[in-house]
């Protein structure tokens, strides 16, 4: 598929990391949104997270395994990360770098962006782990900012993500900031029956409580 502004071929947009378009197929990306949409059912609903600053970031989430808060894991674990996601992490990092590398993540972040959601370009680093992050896209295609690991400036690469579309980012790359500027609503493909963007970064946080 080469249609609209971005390529859509494989690319190391950094070193160690690793865009893999429409890796999940169809009836995969229609499972995960599924139990996306089971998870916000249990015992923890999709929540905006508000900042120490007092601002609220328009994406609601939800933490499987470890809860994340900013800017902190916390030892509690209200809905545990399911053993088949985990080892779909295994096979995204393995595709990415032909080696899963003994990933063995224990929490995953699920951010839903609505209307106008967007997220600001920061580094994942509360995790202590070396290990890469790896993240899922579903539904509605978006603008990945992937910039440095200096600050929030340029240089910086933009990617589209589409749903099913893998970006795995570890190694040299592993602190970069990066963040979500634009998401096109409505482009999700109407066989996903999901009105917006779903985003699951699986991490190994390194942390033992
Ligand atoms: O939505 C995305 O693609 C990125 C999400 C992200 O950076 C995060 O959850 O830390
Ligand atoms: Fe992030």
């Amino acid at each position: 598929m080469t249609e609209g502004l971005f390529p859509r071929e494989r690319a190391e947009v950094a070193p160690g990391a690793v865009h893999v378009p429409d890796w999940l197929p169809v009836a995969r990306q229609r499972e995960l949104v599924e139990a996306c949409r089971e998870w916000g059912r249990g015992p923890v609903p999709y929540e905006r997270t508000v900042l120490p600053g007092g601002g609220v970031m328009s994406v609601r989430s939800l933490c499987l395994g470890r809860r994340w808060v900013p800017y902190r894991y916390l030892g509690a674990v209200a809905v545990a990360l399911p053993e088949w996601l985990a080892a779909l992490g295994r096979a995204a990092v393995a595709e990415a770098y032909g080696d899963d590398g003994g990933f063995a993540p224990d929490t995953a972040l699920v951010n839903f962006y609505g209307a106008g959601a967007r997220m600001g370009m920061h580094q994942d680093r509360e995790e202590r782990s070396a290990a890469p992050v790896v993240s899922l896209s579903l539904g509605d295609r978006c603008v990945f900012r992937f910039g440095n690991a200096e600050g929030r400036g340029r240089p910086w690469t933009d990617v589209e993500l589409a749903s099913g579309d893998l970006f795995v980012f570890g190694g040299p790359s592993r602190r970069a900031f990066h963040g979500v500027p634009t998401v096109f609503p409505g482009t999700a493909d109407p066989a996903l029956g999901l009105n917006g963007r779903l985003n699951i970064t699986l991490r190994e946080t390194g942390l033992s409580f």
